[in-house]
């Protein structure tokens, strides 16, 4: 595969407007002087650097980066400093905060005020000065402010000499601080719709309200002809093209053809449409993040893109009944690498199901992976895959497993032929090899698309390797109730070679399959497979790498969007300290009461 430096296009590295928001991280200190506050310099500040030197270490923003803290300049003993340290933050495009204290402090004069942004505190537990005191107070007063608070508290005492940061705190600081720069990277982009409603799939239908109010996104809009448009009129960089097609060629192969003999298309044809769907892609990209190669061509406004973080292509019908199916252009977007290399994967919806494409989005900000954008298919019971097959589902899949399989397309990096500690995984793009990328090309062929795609075009066939741990995901909108997000932790499967094809072959088998299983519990719609399938809320989940349950939930939490079902254990789940307040003896009606009484994150 061709390294990026043989990318032959030109564009500029920022996929969107703006800086990456950063972190700010507040030394809080007993103001009193002479004594007191004097002791305690030190062990505060380093508490500081220690947690950004942490983050920096273990985070990264969606381009790769190291994720960036900004400490205040000084401790903060009272509301002056505390100014200070609001005023930097200002300068410095802090979006999210995380307070530190081994000490009794002031609450209320020192605490980040700022109502926009996204804030923890790490009370230090130790006695001597008790930081856990300060924090239930200045988590009490964020309560009654009506600023909510994710409070960080250490199981076991510490020493006071003791500048480590215990395991169970990195665990909370990553969980809060990965949500919380989700929340804030998707604050201001657009999720752009490419046509509109799909075959009659309400959640293709934009709801502004929730992107607007929920997220604090755009809604940008060009209809398909858009496309078209850019096709009839060579408005995409031509040169890149050529490169793109060569190595299409080179690295896409085709697959098997199922086609009945009078819905063959001829070899021409077959080229023809190959050459539409890598411009497509081309365009699509183009359309979500801009060229400059464009404004060169005389095509200043199209240069610009649409400030897309996310984007859904229609497709089904208006398109696809005369033209290729946008499954190549979704595939390779949705995938780490292409014909520029690897880099960071596209967010874009199939069907443009919007809701589906923003719960993408939430897995590929927390993972900083590709998703697998998925129908949810078929519940295949232990009993029905014996009467088809013959054979008995065993391991992981004894108790059922759930058929995910999109129409047509879905990231390369579902294969799972990339690795993690030799099993099977979907990596960041920075940590994906040459040779993973191009295992991912020769695990997948293209397949002519099925007789109900009358204008061609080429889907994406390939079965996930199993024993990847994954979490499936969606977004729903219920009126009167508004988002809810519903997960389930679980791991793929891999079935014995004939076993699958007969179950493959049942549907349609020039498709991207993943066998699925979840996690059960033993009680809830977790007491078994086919209650996950059957309480499942639309056609479609996102499947995102690891057991990101806990992560989504934090995630939800700060957007206020109540979680409708999980299989997450109780102590990874991780909510605003208000929450409990709302009830600790059910959470998911604590969560509902929550998310109801703050409302949307922008009013
Ligand atoms: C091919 C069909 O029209 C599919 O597109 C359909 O099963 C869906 O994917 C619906 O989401
Ligand atoms: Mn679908």
């Amino acid at each position: 595969m061709e390294t990026s430096m043989e990318s032959l296009i030109n564009q500029s590295d920022k996929r969107w407007v703006g800086e990456f928001p950063r972190i700010g991280i507040r030394p809080v200190i007993d103001g009193r002087q002479g004594g007191i506050r004097e002791s305690l310099e030190e062990v505060t500040m380093n508490m500081a650097t220690n947690v950004a030197t942490f983050l920096q270490e273990q985070l990264h923003y969606p381009d790769g980066t190291a994720v960036e803290c900004v400490i205040a300049d000084t401790t903060i003993g009272g509301v002056v400093e505390a100014a200070q340290a609001r005023e930097k933050f200002k300068k410095e495009g802090v979006a999210v905060t995380i307070t530190v204290s081994p000490s009794w402090c002031y609450p209320t004069e020192t605490m980040d005020q700022d109502p926009h942004t996204l804030k923890a505190i790490w009370g230090f537990n130790g006695t001597e000065r008790p930081g856990a005191v300060y924090l239930a107070a200045a988590s009490s007063a964020h309560n009654q402010k009506g600023l909510p608070v994710f409070n960080i508290y250490g199981h076991d005492v510490q020493e006071m000499t003791d500048s480590s940061i215990p395991e169970d705190v990195q665990e909370k600081l990553l969980q809060f601080t990965k949500s919380a720069l989700a929340v804030t990277i998707i604050r201001d982009k657009s999720y752009l719709s490419i046509g509109s409603v799909s075959m009659g799939i309400a959640s293709s239908m934009v709801n502004e309200e929730f992107f607007q109010r929920y997220l604090g996104m755009r809604n940008e809009y060009v209809d398909m002809s858009e496309v078209m448009r850019r096709l009839q009129l060579e408005i995409y960089d031509t040169e890149e093209y050529e490169f793109a097609y060569a190595w299409v060629k080179k690295h896409c192969k085709e697959g098997k053809n199922g086609l009945l003999p009078d819905a063959q298309r001829s070899e021409e044809q077959k080229e023809k449409d190959w050459r539409t769907i890598v411009k497509m892609a081309l365009i699509a990209r183009d359309l979500m993040i801009g060229n400059p190669k464009l404004a060169e061509k005389g095509f200043g406004e199209a240069a610009l893109g649409h400030n897309a973080i996310a984007a859904g292509f229609q497709g089904q019908r208006a398109w696809t009944d005369f033209m290729p199916t946008g499954d190549f252009m979704e595939a390779i977007l949705s995938s780490s690498f292409d014909w520029n290399g690897i880099r960071e994967p596209f967010i874009m919806a199939t069907e443009n199901d919007t809701l589906n494409g923003v719960t993408m989005l939430f897995g590929h900000l927390l993972t900083n992976a590709a998703q697998i954008f998925a129908d949810v298919r078929t519940y295949w019971s232990p009993e029905a895959v014996k009467r088809v097959t013959g054979k008995e589902l065993t391991g992981v899949a004894a108790n059922g497993i759930i058929h995910l399989l999109n129409s047509g397309p879905a990231a390369l990096d579902g294969t799972g032929q990339q690795e993690k500690d030799g099993k099977p995984a979907m990596k960041p793009f920075w940590e994906i090899t040459e040779q993973e990328a191009q295992k991912c090309l020769d695990a997948t062929e293209w397949c002519q698309a099925v007789d109900f795609f009358p204008g061609g075009g080429f889907s994406t066939d390939y079965t996930t390797r199993g024993g990847m741990p994954v979490t499936i995901a969606r977004i729903n909108i219920v009126e009167g109730l508004g988002p809810v997000l519903q997960l389930a932790e679980g791991y793929t499967v891999e079935l014995e070679e004939d076993m699958h094809d007969v179950l493959d072959k049942r549907t349609d088998s020039t498709w991207p399959t993943t066998w699925f299983v979840p996690k059960l519990t033993g009680h809830g719609v977790f007491k078994d497979v086919y209650s996950v399938m059957y309480n499942w809320g639309s056609n479609h989940c996102a499947v995102s790498y690891g057991h990101i349950g806990g992560d989504l939930i934090t995630l939800a939490s700060m957007l206020r969007i109540p979680v409708s079902m999980h299989n997450v254990e109780d102590n990874r789940i991780f909510r605003p300290s208000a929450w409990s307040a709302f009830g600790v003896g059910d959470l998911t009606g604590a969560d509902y009461r929550a998310c109801e009484a703050y409302g949307p994150l922008y009013k």
